[in-house]
């Protein structure tokens, strides 16, 4: 989009897909972009952070939780929003499990999310946000997937 290159720019996001067992973590978006959705925890790459920091540092602020085992698994081109307010994020695509399978996630960021809780991959709450909805439809899986 044309207006010099750096309002609209592309953004980059870490999202992580939390396994556990055959579940996997997600909240109920409050943001306004993809509200009331069923979405990953994730943010936005900060200067400097390696993929692997931004999603322990995401995961920590939103949900409490403490990660291991933080692994690349693929990138998508995720086109949000295009008028009132445009949003083109990449969005790293990251998995890991939890460093104590007994800790519970906790709603930290209220404002952003109405909890988190674990699903089965198989089984999916609707809707799910753009992005995640997109892999899902196209046969994405974060348990068997490979990263090349
Ligand atoms: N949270 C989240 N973000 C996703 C997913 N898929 C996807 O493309 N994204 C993109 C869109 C978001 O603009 C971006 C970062 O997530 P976010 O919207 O939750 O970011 P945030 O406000 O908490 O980020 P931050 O600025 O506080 O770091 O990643 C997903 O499943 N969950």
């Amino acid at each position: 989009m044309e207006n010099g290159g750096v309002a609209f720019a592309p953004k980059v996001g870490v999202v992580v897909f939390l396994l556990k067992g055959d579940k996997v973590l997600l909240g109920r978006r409050r943001s306004h972009v993809g509200y009331n959705t069923f979405a990953l925890p994730g943010g936005h790459l900060e200067f400097g952070e390696s993929f692997e920091e931004c999603a322990a540092t995401e995961m920590k602020e939103e949900t409490g939780l403490d990660i291991d085992k933080i692994d690349y698994l693929t990138v998508t081109n995720n086109v949000i929003s295009r008028e009132a307010k445009p949003l083109h994020v990449v969005a790293i695509c990251m998995r890991a499990v939890l460093a104590d399978p007994n800790q519970m996630p906790q709603n930290l960021e209220p404002d952003k999310c109405d909890g988190w809780d674990w699903y089965d991959w198989n089984d999916l709450p609707k809707p799910l946000f753009g992005p995640l909805e997109t892999m899902v439809r196209r046969g994405f899986n974060p348990f068997s997937y490979q990263s090349k």
